[in-house]
C-alpha cells in the first residue's frame, strides 16, 4: 500500500515556543484517518505544514511521495482542505468564491459545483461577510471537494454546521473515501473520529502520544467495567480510574490482569447479580491519555 502522508521527526518552533516536537506518523492510500489532541496541540500547525502554507524548524514531510515544497502547486491540485477559520474576499457572493477557487485548479464540472452548492443548502447569491460562520463553512468544503481531490485534509470540518448539513458532510466524505480518496480529519467531536476513521494519532503538547487503529486504541487501553448488585469496588489489583459508586451497582475503568480482576471479584459472588465490561468511547480514551502524569502541563516556552 501506498503512502500518501509521511511526516517524519517533524518539529516547528515559533520563536522560543516548541508547537511540534519530533512528530512522525504516516497514513496510507485510501485511509480514513484521524488526528486529535486538545486545544493548542499542534494539529493545524502540521496540517499548515502538509500543506506547505508554513515551513518546518526541522524533519521532513512528503505528500503522495513528493517533499512538500518542491511541488507544492502540483501537490495542491490533489488536495482540498477545509481549515478551521474561513476568510473571504469581502465584496463577493458565496458562488463567486466558489467559482474564483475553481478557476484556480482550472478542471472543475460546473455540475459538480451545483450538486455540492445544493447538498450543503449553499446560500450562492449572498456577499460572503454577510453569512453566518456556518454558512462560511459549507463554502469551505464546496471549495476543499469540488476538484475531485485524492487527499481530503479536513481541519474541524463540522464546527458551526446543522444536523443536517453534517449528516450530508458525512455521507460525502465517506462516499469520496470509498471512491479511493484518503481522508485526513482533525476533529474535537471524539463520537465522530471514533465512528468514520479507521486510524488515528493522539498528540499532545506537540508530540505524539499514540498512533494506530481505532480498533488497538479503543482495545489496548482500559475497559469499561460495570458490576450490578455491590456498592463497593472489590480489592483489585491493577490500575482503577473513574470510580462511580452508585445505589447498588459500581462502574470504573480497569486496566490489568484479568485472572486479578476475576479472582478480586469472585469474593462477592453471591452478591453480583450482572458484569459488563466494555471498550471504553473513544473520549474515555481520549482522556485516560490526557491525565497520564504530566499530561496537561504545557511547558513547550524555551
Ligand atoms: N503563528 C504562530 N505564532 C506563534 N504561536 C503559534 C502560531 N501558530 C500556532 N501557534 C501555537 O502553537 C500551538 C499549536 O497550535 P495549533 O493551532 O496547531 O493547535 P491545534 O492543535 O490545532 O489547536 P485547536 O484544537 O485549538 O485548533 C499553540 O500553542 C499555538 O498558540
Amino acid at each position: 500500500m501506498s503512502l500518501v502522508i509521511e511526516v517524519h521527526n517533524l518539529s516547528k518552533k515559533f520563536g522560543r515556543f516548541q508547537a511540534l516536537e519530533s512528530l512522525s506518523f504516516q497514513v496510507e492510500a485510501g485511509d480514513f484517518y484521524g488526528f486529535i489532541g486538545p486545544n493548542g496541540a499542534g494539529k493545524s500547525t502540521t496540517i499548515r505544514i502538509l500543506l506547505g502554507l508554513i515551513n518546518p524548524s526541522s524533519g521532513s514531510v512528503k505528500v503522495f511521495g513528493q517533499a512538500v515544497k518542491v511541488n507544492q502547486n502540483d501537490l495542491l491540485q490533489r488536495m482540498g482542505y477545509v481549515s478551521s477559520e474561513v476568510a473571504y474576499y469581502h465584496g463577493m457572493t458565496a458562488l463567486e468564491t466558489i467559482e474564483m477557487a475553481a478557476k484556480v485548479h482550472g478542471h472543475v464540472d460546473p455540475k459538480e459545483i451545483d450538486r455540492l452548492c445544493k447538498l450543503f443548502d449553499v446560500q450562492k447569491e449572498k456577499q460572503v461577510q454577510d453569512l453566518s460562520f456556518g454558512n462560511r463553512r459549507k463554502i469551505s468544503i464546496v471549495t476543499a471537494l469540488q476538484h475531485q481531490p485524492d487527499l481530503i485534509i479536513l481541519d474541524e470540518p463540522t464546527s458551526g454546521l446543522d444536523p443536517l448539513i453534517q449528516k450530508n458532510f458525512w455521507d460525502e466524505i465517506v462516499s469520496r473515501n470509498e471512491a479511493g480518496a484518503t481522508i485526513f480529519i482533525s476533529s474535537h467531536n471524539l463520537a465522530e473520529v471514533q465512528k468514520y476513521c479507521r486510524n488515528a494519532a493522539i498528540i499532545r503538547n506537540g508530540q505524539l502520544i499514540e498512533a494506530g487503529s481505532m480498533t488497538e486504541l479503543v482495545h489496548n487501553t482500559a475497559k469499561r467495567v460495570t458490576i450490578h448488585g455491590i456498592d463497593q469496588l472489590p480489592p483489585i489489583e491493577g490500575d482503577v480510574k473513574d470510580l462511580i459508586i452508585y445505589e447498588n451497582s459500581v462502574s470504573f475503568l480497569y486496566q490489568g490482569s484479568m485472572q486479578a480482576f476475576i479472582e478480586a471479584i469472585h469474593l462477592y459472588r453471591d452478591q453480583i447479580v450482572d458484569l459488563e465490561i466494555a471498550n471504553p468511547e473513544l473520549e474515555e480514551v481520549f482522556l485516560h491519555y490526557y491525565h497520564l502524569e504530566g499530561g496537561m502541563t504545557d511547558d513547550r516556552l524555551q
